[in-house]
């Protein structure tokens, strides 16, 4: 017998797994399945890219193949990107069982979700904002099958229980049955994960299971995954990324770059085009359709090197990336984390370099003590190849663009896509409680 099929996995789904190249389990997953098959609470914390959804996904579908009634999951996640990417999955490994999955986000049509909701799907794959929305204004029929899912899953359940999404969650939580079993999964457990233990607990049903891997070792990011930094001036920024970017070393990788702001992502985009990178971007500025279009330009590798916010710090998974480069340093030890995770996955090689200012000097303390581990000084771009080989076209493509967005009113722009959605009540979350730290980045759904 094949190891899922040893922890308890249908038959079914261990040849759906295997069709997908997963064919031994990994330690969460090892840990998880046979207690979910049991029935008990679960709570997991297990690093970036170690496979966490099938570690939810094969023994949910598993049961759910025995008695495939109603709507019989529920999945939550933080992002857009996110629910999509576990619905694909979802119908990939059912799709010889005739799996229906619907998708309920922010930014598409709330009509037709509702009437697919009506519909009953087998499992919901929803950001809590636009859950919460159907709850309040759709009718009994279409929020009736939630009050009988038999399982709810907390996708970056850390991300889902801090404030900004509270009151959406409340929401959710009030209409599903309290003898379902939940089950929490995120690569960096805080204490509001570890509290749900007694909440949890308090439903008199099996013991909660709380299983965190990252304590095995002590470091809180892949083995594979090299970390490196560079110290440099803030006001020569572009110019080490435009010389990291075009290194021989890295001119083929596939990359991808963070920044803390929609602004900062808009410029580094258009600076590095006009330097004839295949680059795109995405924030939450965006419209839905250029997300899903610039995720999809990414994947399929027809932009090379993506600039984002932390709207894709979280559990996308996109194989393909070699390189992930920390233009702004993170807040939050935790948002290093994921982000440097979206590379290193699944066992593979991945490379991350951090751009270190004298303003970040105490971030890089706090996240070197959080995840357990040194950064390297990178050393292959010296000021010399900066200097001569990027800094004269680099400032040049930068003030090209700041004056493009400038003529095309960016900042005037945001302004106005807030003031719609703040209107049409779609993005609540921004209402509800903005980070303390000025970002305006995560709280899309
Ligand atoms: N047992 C396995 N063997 C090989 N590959 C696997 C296995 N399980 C999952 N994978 C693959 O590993 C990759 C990462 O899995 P997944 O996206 O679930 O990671 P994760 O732990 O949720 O990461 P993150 O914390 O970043 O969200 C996926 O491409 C998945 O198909």
């Amino acid at each position: 017998m094949a190891g899922f099929q040893n922890l308890g996995v249908a038959k079914w789904l261990d040849e759906a797994l295997a069709a997908m190249k997963i064919i031994t389990p990994t330690a969460i997953q090892e840990a998880s399945i046979p207690k979910i098959l049991q029935g008990h609470d679960f709570i997991g914390g297990a690093k970036t890219g170690s496979g966490k959804t099938v570690a939810f996904g094969a023994p949910i579908l598993t049961k759910w193949s025995e008695d495939p009634c109603g709507i019989f999951g529920l999945i939550l996640t933080p992002t857009r990107e996110l629910a999509m990417q576990i619905a694909e999955q979802f119908s990939a490994l059912g799709a010889s069982m005739n799996i229906k999955v619907s998708i309920i986000v922010g930014g598409e049509d709330i009509v037709k979700q509702a009437l697919e909701l009506q519909r009953r799907p087998h499992f919901v794959i929803a950001t809590p904002g636009r859950l919460a929305d159907h709850i309040m204004n759709s009718g009994e029929d279409t929020i009736r099958g939630l009050r009988r899912v038999k399982y709810l899953v907390l996708d970056e359940a850390d991300r889902l229980l801090s404030d900004s999404f509270q009151k959406d969650m409340k929401r959710c939580y009030d209409i599903l049955p309290t003898n379902r079993q939940t089950l929490v999964f995120t690569a960096t457990v805080d204490d509001n994960v570890r509290n749900l233990r007694e909440e949890l607990g308090a439903n008199n049903k099996p013991e909660v299971i709380v299983h965190e891997i990252e304590n095995i070792d002590n470091v809180a990011i892949p083995k594979t995954l090299d970390i490196s930094y560079v110290f440099i001036p803030m006001h020569v920024k572009e110019s080490y990324l435009h010389s990291i970017v075009t290194h021989p070393d890295n001119e083929n990788k596939s990359i991808i770059v963070f920044v803390n702001r929609t602004y900062t992502a808009e410029l580094i985009r258009r600076t590095l085009r006009h330097l004839d990178q295949r680059v795109t971007s995405l924030h939450s500025e965006m419209q839905q359709t250029e997300r899903v279009n610039s995720l999809h330009r990414f994947k399929a590798e027809a932009a090379r090197i993506l600039v984002a916010t932390d709207l894709v710090s979280r559990g996308l998974d996109i194989p393909t990336v070699q390189l992930v480069i920390n233009y702004d340093m993170p807040q939050d030890p935790a948002d290093y984390i994921h982000r440097v995770g979206r590379t290193a996955r699944a066992g593979r090689k991945g490379e991350s370099i951090s751009f270190v200012t004298d303003r970040d000097v105490e971030k890089v303390l706090r996240i070197e003590e959080r995840i357990g581990k040194k950064m390297d000084k990178y050393e292959k771009v010296s000021d010399n190849r900066v200097i001569n080989n990027s800094l004269t076209k680099t400032t040049k493509a930068k003030r090209e663009s700041m004056m493009e967005m400038e003529s095309e009113g960016f900042g005037e722009k945001r302004k106005i896509n807030r003031r719609k959605r703040e209107r049409s009540g779609g993005n609540n979350q921004h209402k509800v409680s903005k980070p303390k730290n000025k970002k305006s980045t995560k709280t899309a759904n």
